[in-house]
């Protein structure tokens, strides 16, 4: 798939669901767009989320507030939350629902599907998907189900193999790591909590 705007797209991802909030989830994307977040996914997940018709309410006033800032919405794992929510696009691991049938019930929607080792790759339908999220680049305890870090060494890695496939880092990254990340061949970084923790979220966008 080819979308000239996703290496730009993918730039500063911020992730995030209302279990990685202390205060109104609203209001946190709302400075976070304010600040120049370039993209965002809805990861309703873990312990402490929403579930049922209140994840869909925080949902479309997530949404809502994507489409003012003009920044693509895209829902983590969820095929049914994208069409209730006509989000822009769907994140999947490879544990998740296959590339290959989302692409038939999505043609024109983005895609993007987690790769974190060599056997990964190897079995994922590269060709069928928008971008690919790589990681954990560092470590990071904002998942509890996170992999070993994989290092900048794997953005490296991949670069070489996809040199046209836009790429996000995730995972632990932070102001201080982020160039790193973009150094070694990634096009953007994607974060949840160097925003959600942040005592100023505009700084922190910046920071980037
Ligand atoms: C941009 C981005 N990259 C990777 C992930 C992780 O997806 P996945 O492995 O499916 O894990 P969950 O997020 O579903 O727990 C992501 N969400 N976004
Ligand atoms: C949602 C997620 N996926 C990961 C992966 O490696 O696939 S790491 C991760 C959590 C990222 O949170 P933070 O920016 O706070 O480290
Ligand atoms: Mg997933």
């Amino acid at each position: 798939m080819m979308n000239k705007h996703l290496p730009w797209i993918l730039r500063k991802y911020f992730i995030m669901g209302s279990q990685n909030c202390k205060s109104d989830p609203v209001e946190i994307l709302k400075k976070a767009a304010e600040a120049g977040i370039t993209a965002f996914q809805f990861r309703e997940k873990g312990e402490g989320s929403l579930s049922g018709d209140a994840k869909l309410e925080l949902g479309k006033k997530l949404r809502d507030v994507c489409q003012q800032y003009k920044i693509p919405f895209i829902v983590n794992d969820d095929m049914y939350l994208v069409d209730q929510l006509e989000a822009d696009g769907i994140h999947i691991g490879q544990d998740d629902l296959s590339a290959k049938g989302l692409r038939k019930h999505f043609p024109n929607k983005i895609i993007g599907l987690s790769v974190s080792n060599a056997n990964e790759v190897a079995k994922s339908p590269t060709s069928l998907v928008d971008y690919i999220g790589a990681g954990p680049v560092f470590d990071t305890s904002t998942k509890a189900d996170a992999k070993l870090a994989v290092g900048l060494e794997w953005i490296t890695s991949l670069r070489k193999q996809f040199p046209e496939l836009p790429i996000v880092g995730i995972g632990g990254i932070t102001s201080a790591n982020a160039a790193s990340v973009i150094e070694a061949g990634a096009d953007g970084v994607s974060v949840i909590s160097a925003i959600t923790k942040a005592d100023n979220i505009k700084n922190a966008v910046n920071g980037l």
